[in-house]
């Protein structure tokens, strides 16, 4: 009840224990603090933290507009609901090396079990659409030392995404801009990798042969990558999939779709049979026990006579 027991220390060491187990780890996005005990119930290792979501949510495009303090309340609003590991996504991380200090400590405070920090240059965008820009190896390097040195849980796992693949032309030599900035970022000593929009699974093995340390797949929909399967991406030695988006199109989807029942037939009744009741609502958010802890405290004499129960 009130929030996860899992310390966050705990969590981040089942998400190095599940990045080292050499089973694929499945994080899809949780949307609202509301879906991290759904994923955690149906039986997935984890929980991601989406900023594309966070802005969209916000009403905003994702281009670097969210700030720290409010990527970091959702990052703990989100990891308070689950025992399961979170990966949060810190975008550029804020600024350069000071700023991502600040953004590492405050990240940690939240709880979250890792975080993902990009080398794309201010104003960053989507990882799959056109016309990004990368910095420097170094100033992307720098990124990455200060966010390791920063740390004060060395549990808390520093991922190091690239956008470089996306911003050649041709895909050859993205992949071998892709594949040598995530030498750079590892030697700068990030845990693990997240190479941005490959688009193929030949792709992803060239990156899986370049590092020691674990890659991430991003398969968000109507994106430059193909929707793999979990077992493909297995296959190929990824180590973390990421399903950052998918639970906010689904429920746009649905609310657009009963919505529009709404304002045509005047009534809601033919769509309530596609609703979560109420029932299991108040399952995920654990209403009994919060009653059973309410009728402990308040179940009592009162000199005079009266109970109250
Ligand atoms: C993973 C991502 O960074 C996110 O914010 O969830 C996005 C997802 C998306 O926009 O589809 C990304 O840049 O890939
Ligand atoms: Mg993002």
């Amino acid at each position: 009840m009130l929030y996860a027991s899992a310390t966050p220390n705990q969590k981040r060491a089942a998400l190095r224990a599940g990045l080292a187990s050499g089973t694929l780890q499945r994080y899809p996005g949780a949307f609202t603090p509301l879906t991290a005990p759904l994923i955690e119930q149906l039986g997935f290792e984890g929980v991601y933290i989406s900023g594309a979501v966070m802005a969209a949510e916000l009403g905003m495009p994702d281009i670097g507009l969210t700030t720290l303090s409010e990527v970091a309340e959702r990052g703990r609003q989100i990891s308070r609901m689950t025992e399961l590991p979170t990966l949060i996504d810190a975008d550029t991380g804020f600024g350069e090396a000071m700023n991502v200090a600040r953004a590492v400590h405050e990240l940690e405070d939240a709880g979250v079990s890792g975080l993902h920090l990009e080398d794309q240059v201010n104003p960053k965008r989507c990882g799959h659409l056109d016309g990004k820009e990368v910095v420097s190896a170094d100033v992307a390097a720098q990124r990455i030392a200060a966010a390791v040195s920063a740390r004060r849980d060395s549990d808390l796992v520093i991922m190091a995404r690239t956008d470089i693949r996306g911003v050649h032309g041709s895909s050859t030599e993205g992949l071998a801009a892709a594949v040598d900035r995530a030498k750079a970022l590892e030697a700068a000593g990030a845990d693990a990798i997240f190479p941005e929009a490959m688009a193929t699974l030949e792709e992803f093995a060239a990156i899986r042969a370049a590092v020691q340390v674990p890659i991430l797949a991003n398969m968000t929909e109507f994106g430059k990558s193909a929707l793999f399967t979990h077992q493909e991406l297995a296959d190929v030695g990824v180590n973390i999939a990421i399903h950052p988006v998918s639970l906010l199109r689904i429920a746009m989807g649905a609310i657009e779709r009963e919505l529009g029942l709404l304002a045509e037939s005047g009534t809601l009744d033919g769509a309530v049979e596609r609703m979560q009741t109420r029932a299991r609502l108040y399952e995920l958010n654990d209403y009994a026990a919060y009653s059973s802890f309410d009728e402990g405290v308040f179940n009592f004499e009162v000199p005079g006579g009266a109970t109250h129960a």
